[in-house]
């Protein structure tokens, strides 16, 4: 169902946790601020799940904080790969070797692992934890697990933008299938921190020549450009980038139960957490949900837009 915009929905981003065992400086803790609630039960995301069927959502991405601290994840990921989603993650990747093959198993399609250096003190500095070894380990076993397409998501700042030639040839070696190089968002703390903020334009200009084939992604028109080595580079340019929220396909689903239209708006959300909390009759609850998506889709919009 398209919103005013003509932008179709296609995607359904759930809030796992506010949790999170890392603690990067640039956190835009997907617009939700930090309030380290725990998360909606299952039946909840389940429902609501089922609701944004009949809105066209297939795809569904389990985020956080950081959503394998979530212990029902496995159960999780079960309950909506039965409902006939694409279901994938973005995970810092620390707990992802014991938890890998488990997930697969459950249903989980693929992964995305965020690995902002390859330098251990800069990745203690950006993370908060010497953890780059657990992480190194972590995106091993999701690639033995097959959670494939492994991408890799490296948010761009000025602590870490000398690590870039590094990062696609550790990406090449390993068989990463994707790389994403990601701008940092004034969101969440990232607000505060934004003087580290580096645009990609550079970076743009040497996949550019660098690569052989360059195509355009349905999501955000996000350029991926194809190296000869097979690993694709996508770039993720999303601040004050009006044909990236042209291609806005997403609505969010957060830990404390709103439909959330836009990262970066916290007025423009439709609260279905007195719906969760009812009483009412599993069939009652799902038509109220589907009402409000209505009324989410209404007043969806792209947060930056072409002016005139
Ligand atoms: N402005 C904006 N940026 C987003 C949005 N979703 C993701 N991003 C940016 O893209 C980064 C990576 O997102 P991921 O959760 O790894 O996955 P994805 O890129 O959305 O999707 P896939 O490539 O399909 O896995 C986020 O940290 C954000 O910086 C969004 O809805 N709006
Ligand atoms: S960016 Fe991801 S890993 Fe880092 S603190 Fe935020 S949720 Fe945790
Ligand atoms: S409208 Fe733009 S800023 Fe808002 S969620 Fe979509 S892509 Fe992100």
């Amino acid at each position: 169902m398209k919103d005013r915009f003509g932008r179709d929905l296609e995607d359904l981003r759930i809030t796992l946790t506010h949790a999170c065992n890392f603690s990067c400086f640039f956190c835009h803790m997907e617009g939700e601020g930090n309030e380290n609630l725990s998360g909606l039960p299952l039946r909840d995301i389940l429902l609501v799940a089922k609701a944004s069927k009949d809105f066209g959502i297939k795809y569904v991405k389990l985020t956080g904080g950081e959503p394998t601290l979530r212990r029902d994840l496995i159960e999780i990921v079960k309950g909506l790969k039965s409902l006939g989603f694409e279901v994938s993650m973005t995970t810092n990747g620390v707990l992802l070797p014991r938890l890998a093959t488990k997930l697969k198993e459950a249903g989980l399609s693929r992964v995305n692992i965020s690995l902002h250096a390859l330098d251990r003190e800069t990745f203690k500095k950006i993370t908060g934890v010497d953890a780059l070894d657990k992480v190194l380990e972590g995106i091993k076993s999701a690639i033995n697990a097959n959670l494939r397409p492994v991408k890799l998501n490296f948010v761009v700042n000025k602590m870490n933008i000398n690590e870039i030639k590094e990062i696609i040839d550790f990406s090449e070696k390993l068989g990463i299938d994707e790389l994403h190089l990601i701008e940092m968002h004034p969101v969440g703390l990232g607000k505060s921190s934004f003087s580290y903020h580096e645009n990609l334009n550079i970076i743009e200009d040497y996949l550019k020549k660098n690569s052989t084939k360059v195509t355009i992604r349905n999501k955000h028109f996000r350029p991926r450009y194809y190296l000869n080595s097979g690993l694709v580079v996508e770039v993720v340019k999303p601040y004050a980038n009006p044909i990236f929220c042209a291609g806005c396909n997403r609505i969010r689903l957060t830990v404390d139960g709103k439909l959330k239209t836009c990262l970066y708006r916290e007025d423009k959300v439709i609260d279905i957490s007195g719906i969760l909390k009812t009483n009412l009759p599993e069939d009652d609850k799902l038509e109220l949900i589907k009402e409000s998506f209505k009324l989410a889709i209404a007043i969806r919009e792209p947060n930056f837009k072409y002016t005139l």
